[in-house]
């Protein structure tokens, strides 16, 4: 990993110390109180481009230490945002077995199981996510909420039985492309919309939030290999398990949540 952690000496109660920006006011995740949201009716359905047609170049599934990311071809594309946004990656936060709780936004006070993200970057004005990451307007990131249905969901699977070969820091392991549309809730018109930040350092302002109302199903199973399977820790040392890879609910200050449907 890259210096720090979720608890701990270098947990987050101290990122502020190394990095700055993570002390700023416009942070992320946020608890959405749908009493307070606003309904703008001018949010229009999120269009995913390409999503469904991924080319048949693999994708690599990476443990960065931090969580489980998967790397995006910049043929996937965002619509329906005041940028045309590329993805970069996505990757996804999860609880333990002792705190099934892993979501990183909080909807009236409640956590989900686990939260995927999916990290695009604004194609029209910067050339990489590099560059993107640390300006105001550089990211978009879509975050769905899971919950525990009754069947494997066959999309994530695509995902979660490969974490059996990434389960150290570090570790890579090619994954077939696949339809990464369909690892989104069917209705893509009911969202919230905030302006906030990355949830973990360097915490930059610089994120266009899109958090979809309707949740994804995965197993039980599948959210207990999450919770189970990876370490945070390289091969060779003593292993710690990667879980709880969640940000506490930061303050909403004086920004808005928008709603693109009626709650
Ligand atoms: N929750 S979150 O804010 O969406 C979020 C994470 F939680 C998260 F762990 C990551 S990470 O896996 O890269 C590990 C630490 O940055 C990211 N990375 C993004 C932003 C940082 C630069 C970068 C460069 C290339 C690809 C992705 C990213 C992240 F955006
Ligand atoms: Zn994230």
């Amino acid at each position: 990993g890259s210096g720090w952690t979720y608890t701990g000496h270098h947990g987050q109660e101290n990122w502020t110390a190394s990095y700055p920006d993570c002390g700023g006011t416009a942070q992320s995740p946020i608890n959405i109180r749908t009493s307070n949201v606003s309904y703008d009716e001018t949010l229009p359905p999120i269009e995913p481009e390409g999503y469904n047609t991924p080319g048949d170049q693999p994708f690599t599934l990476t443990n960065n230490g931090h969580s489980a990311e998967l790397s995006l071809p910049s043929t996937m594309e965002l619509r329906g945002l005041p940028s045309t946004f590329k993805a970069a990656q996505l990757h996804l936060h999860w609880g333990s077995t002792d705190k099934q709780a892993g979501s990183e936004h909080r909807l009236n006070g409640e956590e989900f199981p686990a939260e995927l993200h999916i990290v695009h970057y604004n194609a029209d004005k910067y050339t990489d996510i590099n560059e993107a990451k640390s300006k105001p307007d550089g990211l978009a990131v879509l975050g769905v909420f899971f919950e525990i249905g009754a069947t494997d969901n066959p999309s994530y699977a695509n995902i979660l039985r490969q974490l059996d070969n990434i389960r150290y820091a570090g570790q890579t392991v090619s994954v077939p492309s696949f339809n990464v549309r369909h690892l989104l809730p069917e209705n893509l018109e009911d969202y919230f919309r905030y302006t906030g930040s990355l949830t973990t350092p360097p915490c930059y302002q610089s994120v266009l939030w899109t958090v979809f109302y309707h949740p994804v199903e995965i197993s039980r199973s599948q959210l207990e290999k999450l919770q189970t399977i990876l370490y945070s820790t390289e091969q060779g040392v003593t292993p710690e398990e990667l879980g709880n890879n969640v940000r506490e609910a930061q303050p909403l200050n004086s920004r808005t949540v928008y709603s693109s449907f009626h709650i």
